[in-house]
């Protein structure tokens, strides 16, 4: 058996990923063919690498089906109901900070916190006869987010990607999006609340609590975490 280890198998992440295993001695690399999603471990025995969409390692995660994971934060408590039962983040990374936030129009002038967002909610339903539309693919986060700043008569609309084009195209009035520079948002005429963000998320390590474990893998994970010098 062995233990495995979920990494994002594109981009940024991915790379980032490599050179922060790398830098501890944990040597990762993917095949030789770019099309082919499987990988190499060098400096520890008995460690499997598993190349996967980061969006997909919270649910390999909390199945089991690996031991741990590198993923950003956000996407873990997004899509993990009480997520620290399900997984325990071992370290930070530093890199892939974004934060979560919740972006109007800049032309909104008098919407700048949540009180004013409720308050331009509100008229935007009484004028247009629908609730105004929040554009994401962070539901539970937004939506927990809101109720607790007070925010009701909205409605959330799906948004997998392109989130900030929803507002030009007329398909959302607001968003909640991750921004790092807030190039994409300015570059979209939209502007950040003046509140605390939804989440301030990075990349993280997570040691799933549910993946079973034969006597050698706990060996193995204990020099992992050992090299690592977690
Ligand atoms: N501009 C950014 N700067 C820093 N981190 C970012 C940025 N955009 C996204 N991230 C982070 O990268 C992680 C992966 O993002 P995302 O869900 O968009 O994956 P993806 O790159 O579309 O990959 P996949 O579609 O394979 O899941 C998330 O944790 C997110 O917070
Ligand atoms: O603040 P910025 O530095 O401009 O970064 C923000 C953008 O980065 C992410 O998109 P990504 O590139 O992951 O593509 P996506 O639209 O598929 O989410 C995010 O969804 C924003 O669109």
């Amino acid at each position: 058996m062995s233990i495995k280890l979920g990494v994002p198998s594109k981009g940024r992440l991915m790379e980032k990923t490599f050179d922060w295993f790398g830098a501890r001695g944990v040597g990762l690399s993917r095949s030789e063919s770019e099309r082919e999603y499987a990988g190499a471990v060098t400096g520890v025995e008995g460690v499997d690498l598993v190349l996967l969409s980061a969006g997909e390692i919270p649910r390999e995660l909390a199945a089991g089906r690996i031991h741990l994971g590198v993923t950003g934060t956000d996407l873990v408590r997004e899509k993990l109901v009480q997520w620290d039962q399900q997984v325990e983040p071992l370290a930070e990374l530093g890199f892939g900070q974004a934060d979560l936030i919740v972006a109007v129009p800049a032309c909104w002038i008098d919407v700048d916190t949540l009180d004013d967002l409720d308050a331009a909610a509100a008229a935007f339903r009484a004028r247009h006869g629908f609730r105004m539309r929040i554009a994401t693919k962070y539901h539970r986060l937004v939506r927990d987010y809101l109720r607790a700043g007070g925010v009701a008569d909205y409605q959330l609309v799906d948004s997998q990607g392109a989130t900030e084009g929803t507002v030009k195209n007329l398909t959302a009035e607001a968003v909640a999006d991750i921004t790092s520079t807030g190039e994409t948002l300015r570059a979209n005429h939209l502007k950040v609340l003046s509140e605390e963000p939804v989440l301030r998320s990075q990349a993280t390590l997570f040691r799933s609590r549910a993946a079973k474990m034969a006597p050698g893998d706990r060996e193995a994970l204990k020099a992992l975490c050992a090299t690592l010098g977690l």
